[in-house]
């Protein structure tokens, strides 16, 4: 397989179009759900077709583990993928280490998948994933039973002895994140009893949709901000099929380029907006943003629509700590958008943001300083003062094996004076295969993004 780690970096350059940007377009399959289906897949009884999934590096390094467990993955001739499931607790030793790439949550949810079936993996990745928390995942998955042994803090590599006998959990996840909880819920699939997650703010949820959508009972509770969510263990998985929708945190990226090139009217069709995910579309509408949502419909059980969207005059807003968890790995993009709008935005609680991919907050804060963008980190809030207009640019980004740093930079680099220039632009592939050619086919004329 491609790994973007072991290839040489891939300079990239990205300059304003002569004109607006129009067109059609969808983008790949949504990441999250896409890496659920080919887990839940792998536990079911019979075979899931998935259509729609999104062939980025960091799906295909989940579909890679899942073959390494024993489950069959497989792609058709139509482009749906079909995965013959084991059963839960069917899962078998992998003969060698499985490798997530750059993938956090293919390694998180994994380690929850592991801790429930008595089988030793070793799990590692890329620079960029050696170097993330998973003591998240790991400390609370111990009171399954499981044991996990891994480098300093608990990082990868990491040996998972997963438990015979797996114990329910009872855990309150103490930051918002689903891959915390959804480690929890797949690791209580192998558990007699109720495993119970409780978050205090709500966070994404299609590990819930989709175990429901194959047949395990998992009860929710509105609690203040957050939920209770209980999964009732052992139940039996019934493979079914799975419609990905649109990844709406692939589609910020040409919807934030035709908001800001001047005249744009774009469409991009079949988004997922569940409500947990669509933060960054209510934060541009408060901004200004002419967004309208067309042809709305439930796809696989999430919401969709196509987004029909014009380019619009922006104004810098205050966007509040709990819209975090709805629009988590969009920060990056909005601040590109704030370099352009008028006045001053604040994010504010953006304190996960450090543990991504690469820490966001400092490298969103380095990539607008290089183009000339007045911005500061003022503890975990960022503050990007608006220039009204095209910020000047020119600048070379350091990417940090960062596929949203990446994208925004050339975004950014769209509607400045002067190209940008980022130093890596191969980690785009972990989640939007084809990002440059599908933004380039929108503006007539030369190619906005090539090589540097
Ligand atoms: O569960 C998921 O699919 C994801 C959850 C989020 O991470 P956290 O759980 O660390 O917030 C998000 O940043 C990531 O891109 C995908
Ligand atoms: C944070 C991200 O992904 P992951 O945690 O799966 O690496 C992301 O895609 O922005």
């Amino acid at each position: 397989m491609h790994n973007p780690t072991d290839t040489a970096p891939k300079p990239l350059r990205a300059a304003a179009p002569a004109g607006p940007l129009t067109g059609r377009i969808t983008v790949p399959g949504d990441k999250s759900i896409s890496h659920r289906a080919l887990m839940l897949g792998a536990l079911a009884v019979g075979t899931t077709e998935i259509t729609g999934l999104l062939e980025g590096e960091d799906v295909l390094r989940t579909a890679a583990a899942m073959r390494a467990l024993g489950a069959r993955v497989t792609k058709g001739a139509d482009g749906t993928w079909q995965v013959a499931g084991r059963g839960i607790g069917g899962l078998v030793e992998p003969a060698d280490v499985l490798d997530m790439g750059n993938s956090g949550t293919a390694a998180r949810l994994l380690c929850g998948l592991l801790a429930g079936h008595a089988v030793f993996a070793v799990l590692t990745g890329d620079a960029s994933l050696r170097q993330r928390p998973m003591r998240r995942v790991t400390d609370p998955l111990a009171a399954t039973g499981a044991r996990f042994v891994g480098r300093a803090g608990g990082r990868l590599p990491l040996a998972v002895q997963g438990a015979a006998d797996p114990l329910p959990l009872d855990y309150a996840v103490p930051v918002p994140s689903a891959q915390v909880k959804s480690a929890c819920l797949l690791a209580g699939l192998g558990a007699r009893g109720v495993t119970r997650v409780t978050e205090a703010e709500a966070t994404r949820d299609h590990t819930e949709n989709m175990l429901r959508h194959f047949g395990a009972t998992v009860r929710v509770t509105p609690q203040g901000a957050g939920r209770v969510i209980e999964l009732t263990g052992q139940p039996e998985l019934i493979a079914a099929p799975v419609v990905v929708p649109g990844d709406p945190s692939s589609a910020a990226f040409p919807a934030v380029a035709a908001l800001l090139v001047p005249g744009s009217v774009l469409t991009i069709q079949g988004v997922g907006l569940n409500p947990l995910r669509a933060g960054i579309f209510a934060t541009l509408r408060e901004m200004g943003a002419d967004i309208t949502e067309e042809n709305p419909r439930i796809e696989g059980g999430e919401p969709v629509a196509d987004l029909l969207i014009r380019a619009s005059a922006l104004t810098g807003i205050e966007v509040p700590a709990d819209r975090a968890p709805a629009m988590i790995d969009e920060y990056p993009i909005l601040a590109v958008v704030a370099a352009c709008a008028r006045g001053t935005t604040r994010m504010r609680g953006l304190r996960e943001l450090r543990v991504k991919e690469s820490d966001r907050l400092t490298a969103t804060a380095a990539l607008l300083a290089a183009n000339g963008i007045r911005c500061a980190i003022e503890g975990d809030d960022l503050i990007v003062h608006g220039n009204e207009g095209r910020p000047e640019g020119g600048g070379l980004v350091e990417t940090h094996m960062d596929h949203r740093i990446a994208m925004s930079a050339l975004v950014l680099g769209l509607v400045a004076r002067q190209p940008v220039r980022i130093d890596d632009g191969a980690f785009i592939e972990t989640s939007f295969p084809g990002f440059a050619a599908r933004l380039n086919g929108l503006a007539a004329g030369a190619a906005m993004i090539a090589a540097a």
